[in-house]
């Protein structure tokens, strides 16, 4: 996994205090990291247009115009006069040579952004909303230096906010890259070293991005098993029963050794799950929550309250019976409706889904501040798993996952590894990887995936 920073200014700072480095050091790894990647991809004489602002997020685009000019056919459009000391001297530098400056942006191959990285402290206006309109408007190869101009600090984007193919970013991942709304702007993102080594440059965090390594697969390494080796998980079924079977049918294909449905009613089930109209006496997780609807609160009472591992999601969140629970190391899995209704709940905060998301980071610090024993998932473009003071970013779930029942599969994931014996944390991160990994694998197309082609995609992981 990789760490995340919610600001890298300290980190620089650490750079000149500790390592004897300065900003136009720093400033001249950032540019010819951008640099090396045009140089890596593109034929020479390709034309490269560089849109800088005022700062030293525009300073970067002046030296990567210096460092880029014979090789590539430079042009440089300042959307403002160089303001900050860096800019200054960058536009000195650059002024020595011949580089082409434009009075209008144009269409090139490359497009480089460098508008505006972390000090975008404003909404921006008419003039800027309009320049980033023009520039998403052309075919170009866009590359946002540090981050796509429109992005502020908390990941919130503005109506115009510049659409990256490339992002490469400045010394370290920062949270604002990994808000939901970010994905649709960062594209990929590259970090580029600031004149040490990442890993001397980093420094502590809570925060982490997963790989796809974070994964744990449930391999089988022991010969001398049996079923009961592998666990039972217990899948509660309520009104919309289709979710719990989803779920059980999930469970059973990543390995839980049994899986029941816990229903009043006779199910049709596959001949594979097995139905119980009771907690089972060997159960070893219980997934609950999904597809609930009515039921008689003190039954749920004593399953929330049996000693065995728990994932609980959906319907559950609207019901005060939850807050009973928290003290448990249990995985909660709303998606952002449902955290809403369960910050209401737990007296945390009165808010609307648009404040959460706005805000995904810090509301998931005071849930998880308030309730340091809970893996809380919040479900979303870039899902969010926590516990007590670490946070961990899933970011390679797609659209694909934008179906009713794809939050089944991931509590049947869960319950699965749950009941096999990972510890809940570890069984929140490997589930929710194999279900981003599950939709990746997914092949045909990008809206047709139903419950039971995930559940495939993630049989053959
Ligand atoms: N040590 C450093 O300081 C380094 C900085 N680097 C670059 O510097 C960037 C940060 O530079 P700055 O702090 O100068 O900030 P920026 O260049 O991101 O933007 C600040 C400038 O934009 C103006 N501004 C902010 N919001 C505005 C708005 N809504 N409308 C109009 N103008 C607005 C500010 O008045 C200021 O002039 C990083 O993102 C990175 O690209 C890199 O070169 C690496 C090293
Ligand atoms: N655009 C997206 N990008 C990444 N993951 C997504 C996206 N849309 C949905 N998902 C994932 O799909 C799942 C949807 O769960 P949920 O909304 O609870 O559905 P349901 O309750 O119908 O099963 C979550 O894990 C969510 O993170
Ligand atoms: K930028």
């Amino acid at each position: 996994m990789q760490k995340i920073f919610d600001e890298v200014n300290s980190l620089d700072k650490r750079c000149y205090e500790e390592f004897f480095l300065n900003e136009d050091i720093l400033m001249e790894h950032a540019a010819s990291s951008i640099c090396s990647y045009i140089e890596d991809i593109f034929e020479e004489n390709k034309s490269v247009l560089i849109v800088c602002g005022s700062g030293n997020n525009g300073a970067d685009g002046l030296a990567l115009a210096r460092l880029l000019y014979k090789k590539f056919d430079v042009s440089l459009y300042l959307a403002s006069a160089p303001k900050s000391p860096m800019a200054k001297l960058q536009y000195k530098r650059v002024k020595t040579l011949n580089i082409k400056e434009v009075d209008e942006p144009f269409e090139a191959d490359i497009l480089v952004d460098c508008l505006f990285g972390t000090g975008l402290n404003k909404p921006l206006d008419e003039k800027y909303l309009t320049l980033i309109d023009t520039l998403n408007s052309y075919n170009s190869f866009n590359i946002a230096c540090d981050i796509p101009s429109g992005i502020n600090h908390f990941g919130q984007i503005s109506s115009s906010t510049f659409e990256a193919d490339v992002t490469i970013t400045m010394g370290a991942l920062k949270t604002s890259l990994f808000s939901d709304f970010s994905k649709d702007y960062v594209g990929e993102i590259i970090v580029s070293n600031l004149g040490v080594q990442r890993e001397i440059y980093e420094t502590q965090t809570n925060k982490f991005l997963l790989d796809e390594s974070d994964m744990k697969l449930p391999f089988r390494n022991k010969k001398n098993s049996h079923k009961g080796s592998y666990g039972h998980l217990n899948v509660v079924a309520g009104c919309k029963k289709g979710a719990g079977i989803i779920a059980a049918k999930a469970a059973f294909g990543f390995g839980a050794g049994l899986v029941s449905v816990v229903c009043h009613e006779n199910l049709d089930l596959p001949y594979h799950i097995m139905q119980t109209h009771f907690i089972s006496e060997n159960c070893t997780a219980i997934a609950i929550g999904m597809g609930l609807g009515k039921y008689e609160t003190d039954e749920i009472r004593k399953i929330l309250n049996k000693k065995v591992a728990k994932i609980v999601d959906a319907d559950l969140f609207y019901d005060d019976l939850i807050c009973e629970v928290l003290d448990q190391e249990i995985v909660l899995t709303p998606h952002p409706k449902e955290f809403v209704s369960l910050l209401k709940l737990c007296e945390i905060a009165d808010i609307s889904v648009q404040e959460l998301q706005n805000n995904r980071f810090l509301y998931v610090e005071k849930f998880c501040k308030k309730y340091p024993n809970v893996v809380l998932l919040l479900k979303g473009a870039n899902v969010i798993i926590a516990q007590n003071e670490k946070i961990y970013v899933n970011s390679f779930g797609s659209a694909v996952l934008s179906k009713g029942g794809s939050g089944d599969v991931l509590s049947g994931l869960i319950g699965s590894l749950l009941a096999q014996g990972y510890k809940p944390l570890e069984a929140a991160i490997s589930a929710s990887l194999a279900h981003a990994m599950g939709a990746r694998n997914y092949k045909k197309n990008n809206y047709s995936l139903i419950p039971s082609d995930l559940v495939e995609e993630i049989r053959k992981l």
